[in-house]
């Protein structure tokens, strides 16, 4: 479109003098007379150009040359359309090729956002460019709730047309995707105004610094406090994550290993992420080039049949093209850009943003471009914002593979991970047993990228041929936590065909960047026998690494940490026993768990000796929670949860929870038997103790355990026995009362109880068989009814006598009768002595001991010496004796 002049008559047309000699002449032969106009107004049509653009003064013309001159400019803007557009097309080719890939990216991602924006949908953001102000990123999730609830009105839709297949495409929904890239706490608790100055973070968490830890983790571990790493993790993560080597990892108990492997196994997941992401950039950005190659293209092939079209008329009015162009130029630019307003073409609304946008670049050094609401940021430092460029899961295998020997331990490592990932959309699974098979499966349909399981879990699930699973084989990272008890001979069949299958592929296998940690894998005891050897030869640490390396097919020259302490234990720990008889257990344990109250675990040997302590404990009322392996798991979590929530708990449980359990505050740990491994005394003991805190871990030691007692002393390098904890004597009696009277009906209740199961299952089988049964018939005589309900009196009446006795007061030497209120304030006995502390009271023991032996040294060397100083007088006088009778037979 272009403006055309029209003049507007204001005076008249006036005849101009001819002279007849040249009207005469044959030139002029048609010329009948000349008039002028003098008074005349030029105005521009407003309805077909751009007033204000127009530099240059036109002369005043008649009707028919301001005809044909608008003619040629209409001509000569058409070409110049077709001119600015080959023009761009250059352009934009010539942009592409230039600029490097991340002003391609920016130019991508501004296309897409505003092609978002216009056609009001959310696509995913490929480039993971997010937004850095609060109020945005409500936006981006007020668009991502607008679309999920397009989409489910859409679902539901869908759904009642029984299409089903396309619900997993709006699963995997662009929308969808984007959400799972920003953290689901964006919208809520993590905003950037929860998300703390990277500046500050990188302050506090300075002695991570060089560790090479990713910094949405380190702000997750900020957050979790963990501003120091521990040992372990200071010495193993830049091996693992700069050198990239097998880790090999020995450390005490509750020193933090679980973040030694947790924190490289995801700095390789997120590299992976972001290598996969570039990647994709990669691709959409040739495929942009292309794109443009082919627009350019077309459009020059259009431009071709135009320009052969208008050939002649171009041709016709060459003559005043140059002039024209000028004009048509600003012209073209003014139409142009009235065009794109009202053009609905992306394209072009791209190349206006992106142009006027460009320039703003380079202006503004911050380098940020204003899109609408949302800013995009080039480099956008994701961590400052507590937000991870993430891509939604798209592997089709997991990326790393942690195995541990309990289900509590993997759920207990899966929540550690997930504390860590607060601020990355990776995800954990936990494969274990004890759990619906099926709900399992349905989380790895999710693709989870790390699998936290026990290998039994595992190896079933891969069997019944999980498309997860499938490619096992070519995860990344795996980890094998508590390393000596998993390839311990016998226990994990299922680990060692693991192994064998992730190992056949060598190519696969070399790849693979391994883990193996425990506190006791370089821990070497008298059962550790070299099995090749005729002759039972202890095995060296050495010869114990090696051959778990090679079990476990670890690849070559692994790094090998070991942080343990040949005491085995932590130093925080104190250790202390209780020599007893086997009857006697029972009582020092009750008399333990009054004496020192705090959250207690007390480990056993057998299940059955768990349930009968287990009965007794009840019956006393200290609430006891037992774990097992004949539990069901959700009773097992529940009472661990049990556990930890209430800080004078007491667990009874069996080697299921010695290791890697890493229950807070736990102050006691009681080996109700001597465990029969030393690893398992250290991990049993190291539940107590951890994180630099301090615990005691105390011995009951029968006749039949002092076998294994000297075992672990002697294993542990002790130079002398472990301490005895100090019993008050006088308290004994009223807990032996209250304690015969809950065995007492224990022992009965439980003899009772057996007879009726018995006797019930037998009537219930014999019903079954149509067999009619008698009293006579039955297994057991429980006697008839009115027995049965005597025998219930009784028992009731024997749980209120020991009711009363719980409720009465235990007598300790330190209470005095005589003067209840001598201190002015009336405590009870069991009050003067609850509250105190058993590491306090060992160690004051200890001391008291130790002075004691340190009195009775002095006292025999003070002996010993009155004993000299008297045999030198006897001699003396002897001597003196001798001397006087010499003297008188002189
Ligand atoms: N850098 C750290 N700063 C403070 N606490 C930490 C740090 N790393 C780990 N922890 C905490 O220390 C405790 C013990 O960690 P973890 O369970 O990893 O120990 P572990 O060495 O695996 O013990 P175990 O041998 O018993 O399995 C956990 O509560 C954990 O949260």
């Amino acid at each position: 479109m272009a403006t055309s002049m029209h003049v507007k008559t204001k005076g008249k047309w006036k005849p101009v003098k001819i002279d007849y000699n040249l009207l005469s002449q044959n030139d002029f032969d048609s010329l009948i007379s000349i008039e002028e106009l003098t008074d005349y107004e030029l105005i521009k049509d407003y309805t077909s150009g751009n007033p204000g653009k127009s530099k240059k003064k036109q002369k005043p013309k008649d009707e028919d040359c301001k005809e044909k001159e608008t003619d040629v400019k209409k001509q000569n803007e058409a070409k110049a359309i077709k001119k600015e557009k080959k023009k761009k097309g250059k352009r934009e080719l010539s942009l592409t090729n230039e600029k490097n890939l991340k002003r391609d990216q920016k130019e991508l991602h501004i296309k897409q956002d505003t092609k978002k924006k216009k056609k009001g949908e959310l696509k995913k953001n490929k480039q993971g460019k997010l937004i850095h102000i609060d109020s945005q990123i409500v936006d981006v999730n007020q668009q991502i709730e607008e679309e999920d609830k397009k989409e489910h009105s859409n679902k539901q839709g869908k759904k009642k047309k029984g299409q089903k297949r396309k619900q997993t495409t709006e699963n995997n929904s662009p929308s969808k995707k984007l959400k799972q890239s920003i953290p689901d706490t964006t919208s809520t608790d993590k905003t950037a105004s929860a998300i703390p100055n990277k500046k500050d973070v990188m302050k506090e968490m300075v002695l991570w610094k060089d560790l090479y830890v990713p910094e949405d983790v380190l702000l997750a571990l900020r957050d979790n406090k963990f501003t120091t790493p521990t040992h372990i993790q200071l010495l193993t993560l830049p091996h693992a994550i700069r050198d990239r080597l097998d880790i090999v990892g020995a450390a005490e108990t509750g020193s933090g290993k679980t973040l030694a492997f947790g924190i490289p196994v995801i700095h390789k997941i997120l590299k992976y992420k972001q290598e996969q992401i570039n990647k994709d950039i990669q691709t959409d950005s040739d495929e942009k080039v292309n794109e443009t190659e082919e627009i350019i293209m077309n459009e020059n092939l259009e431009e071709g049949i135009e320009e052969d079209k208008s050939y002649e008329s171009e041709d016709f009015h060459s003559d005043s093209e140059d002039e024209l162009e000028w004009e048509s130029d600003e012209e073209n630019e003014a139409s142009h850009s009235d065009e794109s307003l009202a053009d609905e073409n992306e394209d072009s609304d791209f190349e206006d943003s992106f142009t006027e946008e460009d320039k703003e670049m380079q202006e503004n050094s911050d380098g940020q471009q204003e899109m609408g609401c949302v800013t995009v940021v080039d480099d956008a430092d994701f961590s400052s914002l507590g937000i991870t460029e993430i891509k939604p899961s798209t592997n089709d295998h997991p990326l790393a593979l942690i195995l541990e020997p309990t289900r509590e331990l993997a759920v207990q490592v899966k929540n550690h991970l997930l504390a860590v990932l607060k601020y990355t959309d990776l995800q954990v699974a936990t494969l274990v047993g004890g759990m619906s098979l099926q709900k399992q499966q349905r989380v790895l349909k999710r693709r989870p990228e790390i699998l936290v399981a026990t290998p039994g879990r595992l190896w079933e699930l891969f069997r019944m041929g999980d498309p997860y699973l499938v490619n096992i084989d070519c995860i990344h990272s795996l980890v094998i936590d508590e390393a000596d008890r998993m390839v311990e001979k016998g226990h994990f069949e299922e680990l060692e065909k693991l192994c064998q299958h992730i190992n056949k592929d060598e190519q696969k296998r070399k790849k693979r960047q391994n883990f193996v940690y425990s506190a006791t894998l370089t821990m070497i005891h008298v059962g550790s026998y070299r099995p090749t050897k005729k002759k039972r030869v202890k095995m060296t640490e050495t010869e114990k690494l090696e051959s778990l390396i090679e079990r476990i097919g670890l690849r070559h020259k692994p790094k090998v940490i070991d942080l343990s302490r040949k005491t085995g234990t932590v130093e925080t720990l104190t250790e202390a026993r209780i020599n007893c008889t086997k009857e006697e257990k029972d009582l020092f344990l009750y008399y333990f768990l009054q004496q020192f109250p705090g959250r207690t675990l007390v480990f056993a040997n057998s299940k059955d000796c768990i349930r009968r302590l287990v009965s007794i404990f009840t019956l006393l009322q200290t609430s006891p929670l037992p774990l097992h392996a004949d539990m069901h798991q959700k009773q097992r979590l529940k009472n661990l949860e049990k556990f930890t929530a209430n800080p004078n708990s007491l667990l009874l449980a069996s080697d299921v929870a010695a290791r890697g359990l890493d229950i807070p505050n736990v102050q006691h740990v009681i080996h109700y038997q001597v465990p029969l491994t030393v690893e398992n005394y250290v991990h049993r003991s190291g539940r107590t103790a951890r994180a630099s805190k301090e615990g005691i871990s105390v011995m009951l030691i029968g006749p039949d355990d002092v076998k294994n007692y000297r075992k672990i002393i002697h294993t542990l390098n002790r130079s002398e026995d472990l301490p005895m904890i100090p019993v008050d004597h006088q308290m004994l009696p009223s807990l032996k009362q209250r304690l015969s009277l809950a065995l007492k009906i224990d022992v009965t209740d439980y003899r009772f109880e057996k007879k009726k199961r018995q006797n019930n299952w037998f009537i219930k089988a014999a019903n079954e068989m149509d067999i009619e049964l008698d009293d006579r018939h039955l297994l057991n005589d429980i006697g008839n009814s009115q027995q049965q309900s005597q025998h219930k009196h009784h028992m009731k009446q024997l749980k209120q006598e020991l009711n009363s006795l719980l409720h009465s007061t235990l007598t300790s030497k330190t209470f005095s009768g005589k003067y209840p209120t001598k201190t002015g304030k009336l405590l009870l006995p069991e009050e003067t002595k609850k509250g105190s502390d058993a590491i306090s009271s060992v160690k004051k023991d200890k001391k008291s001991q130790e002075k004691l032996i340190q009195q009775i040294q002095k006292e025999r060397i003070l002996m010993s010496k009155a004993m000299d100083n008297k045999k030198k007088e006897k001699q003396s006088k002897r001597q003196k004796k001798k001397n006087k009778r010499k003297n008188k037979e002189v």
